[in-house]
């Protein structure tokens, strides 16, 4: 089984939630039928390995510096990446964008070794309208950084999540789509 195989049944397993009615309310505010708590998995050890090496590989051509996104969602696989270039012997530095700037101590928007000029890629654990990709990469350019993919583990395929993200960077890769997801799902429903 490769690793995007196993990523997929800890997804189907842990994260994944059907409803045949839309019960699940999302950042923009609409309900869906379907939702992803991705949190099981990239918080979790094998998630972990997973998704670390599966972005690092995603990510190991591009000559950057650093990987991030805005918290909380992508803090985990940052985490997961940045330990995984480290046993590379290719160390990535990880940040974390804040959802709002501390307003005492340094005051940063911005966590982590990272200053203007780096190049980076943007994380997130699901991507829905692209919003909070969006934030992050905002936040990314106000501190001079560059960014230069973005890498997300779920591509919800809707609200034109993807597109909107390729409107401001340059590439876009999901570890996982929806329509993978659902595929299994089915699968496994009429087994
Ligand atoms: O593409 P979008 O429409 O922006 O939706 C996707 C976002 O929704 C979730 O964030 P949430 O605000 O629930 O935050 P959390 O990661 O802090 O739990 C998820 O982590 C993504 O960042
Ligand atoms: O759009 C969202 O808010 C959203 C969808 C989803 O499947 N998972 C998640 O964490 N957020």
């Amino acid at each position: 089984m490769t690793m995007k195989e196993r990523l997929m049944e800890l997804i189907l397993q842990h994260a994944f939630r059907y409803s045949d009615t839309p019960a699940f309310k999302l950042v923009h505010g609409g309900l869906s039928k379907f939702y992803f708590n991705c949190k099981s998995v990239t918080l979790d050890p094998e998630g972990q390995v997973l998704i670390g090496n599966l972005i690092y590989r995603a990510v190991r051509d591009l000559k950057i510096d650093a990987v991030g996104g805005l918290t909380l969602g992508a803090d985990p696989m940052a985490n997961a990446t940045a330990y995984t270039s480290w046993l590379e012997k290719d160390p990535i530095q990880c940040f974390v964008v804040r959802k709002k700037a501390k307003d005492h101590g340094t005051a940063s928007l911005i966590e982590g070794k990272v200053k203007a000029g780096n190049r980076v890629v943007v994380l997130d654990d699901v991507i829905t309208t692209g919003g909070s990709t969006l934030q992050a990469v905002a936040a990314c350019r106000s501190a001079g950084l560059q960014v230069v993919k973005a890498v997300v583990l779920v591509d919800r395929q809707e609200m034109d999540g993807r597109q909107n993200i390729l409107k401001e960077v340059p590439e876009l890769e999901a570890l996982v789509t929806r329509d993978e997801i659902f595929e299994r799902f089915s699968r496994k429903k009429n087994q």
